[in-house]
């Protein structure tokens, strides 16, 4: 898992100039934790902060952060500037007791706000997230009032699930309207790492207009039976999804023709054509293009498996297949790989 990430706008896909970073809170924080978040704008919009802020609470809190971290319970970070190195902000994941969902927090010192750096870091920690942590949802939950963070879940792909109330501990008497948030994994997927733009660009394309694209995978089948699953890095679409080895046709190739050269580039094995057995396919309609996928099995191949770009590789049985978080059209093939195998 990694500690530290940068993000950077690119020129040309916005206007802000931001640049923010993450890494991991540790106790040296909490005197400019503090500082930051002593601010009654900032208090008044968090439900567990009271104000004023006492210095003790911040590290307290931290502590705790710190040793949650260790139980696997939440995972916070501090917000930096990436230019200046200052810590600006913090941003966290809560694990929900069930573990199949998180939740999302986040502040901002008051001077740092109106630059994108919440929308930098919201989106960065959310697409860490779904790439380290084994949720299928990220959930947050807003006051009413606070516009601008409204708008930041909006903007890197929430959808409002819900209204309600909250007790927020520093208006104390009435509970307070709140706006619930989600996003799922499958949604974050198809949205650019770089512009948290919908990748289809234009909104939902209808299906008729949907290009069709031809995706080769196959599925490695060890002496055990075991099948050979590789995880997508951070930073592409469907990161952390488990998914068969393989790709896309060039223009001209067979399916056989680019499963050679996709097992080749990506994992290092060397396998023919004659040894490619058709199995199945999967035909999914994704947001931007539909896929059209013909998995082969392939018992026979030289080299060892390795990850040669990025992915995490496993040998998972085809009983534990469901447990291995995959693309939604992957999923048919679940079934008629553990009935065959
Ligand atoms: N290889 C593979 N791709 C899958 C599976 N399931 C699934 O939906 N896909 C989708 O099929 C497409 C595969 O394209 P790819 O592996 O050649 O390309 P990519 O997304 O890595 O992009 P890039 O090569 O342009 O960087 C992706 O959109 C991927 O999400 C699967 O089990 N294996």
């Amino acid at each position: 898992m990694s500690d530290l990430f940068a993000i950077a706008d690119r020129a040309g896909t916005t206007a802000s100039a931001a640049s923010t970073a993450l890494r991991r809170l540790e106790a040296g924080d909490a005197a400019r934790f503090h500082l930051l978040i002593n601010d009654w704008e900032i208090c008044r919009l968090l439900p567990e902060a009271p104000f004023p802020y006492p210095e003790s609470l911040a590290r307290a809190w931290i502590d705790t952060a710190i040793a949650d971290r260790a139980a696997g319970r939440a995972y916070e970070f501090a917000i930096l500037d990436a230019a200046s190195g200052a810590m600006i902000g913090s941003a966290g994941l809560r694990l929900a007791k069930s573990g199949d969902s998180a939740s999302l927090g986040y502040w901002l010192g008051r001077r740092h706000w109106g630059k994108g750096h919440a929308r930098e870091a919201a989106g960065q920690l959310i697409r860490w997230g779904f790439a380290e942590l084994p949720v299928a949802t990220i959930a947050a939950t807003v006051a009413e009032d606070n516009a601008a963070s409204l708008a930041v879940l909006r903007r890197i792909g929430f959808a409002e699930t819900g209204t309600g109330r909250a007790r927020f501990i520093g208006r104390p008497g009435e509970r307070l309207p709140v706006r619930h948030f989600a996003i799922t994994r499958e949604a974050l997927a198809f949205r650019d790492p770089e512009t948290s733009q919908e990748v289809s660009g234009s909104g939902r394309m209808i299906d008729a207009m949907k290009p069709l694209l031809t995706v080769a995978a196959c599925a490695l089948v060890d002496k055990r039976g075991d099948i050979l699953l590789a995880r997508r890095p951070e930073g592409k679409k469907l990161a952390g999804l488990w998914e068969f080895p393989g790709g896309k046709l060039v223009a001209g190739e067979t399916p056989e023709a680019a499963l050679v050269r996709e097992l080749a580039e990506e994992i290092g094995v060397a396998v023919r054509e004659a040894d490619l057995a058709p199995f199945a396919f999967a035909s999914h309609a994704y947001e931007a293009f539909h896929l059209l996928m013909p998995l082969y099995l392939c018992r026979r191949w030289r080299g060892a498996p390795e990850a040669r770009e990025g992915q995490t590789l496993a040998w998972v049985s085809p009983a534990r297949l469901d447990e291995y978080p995959m693309p939604p059209a992957d999923r048919p093939l679940i079934p008629l790989l553990r009935d065959f195998l």
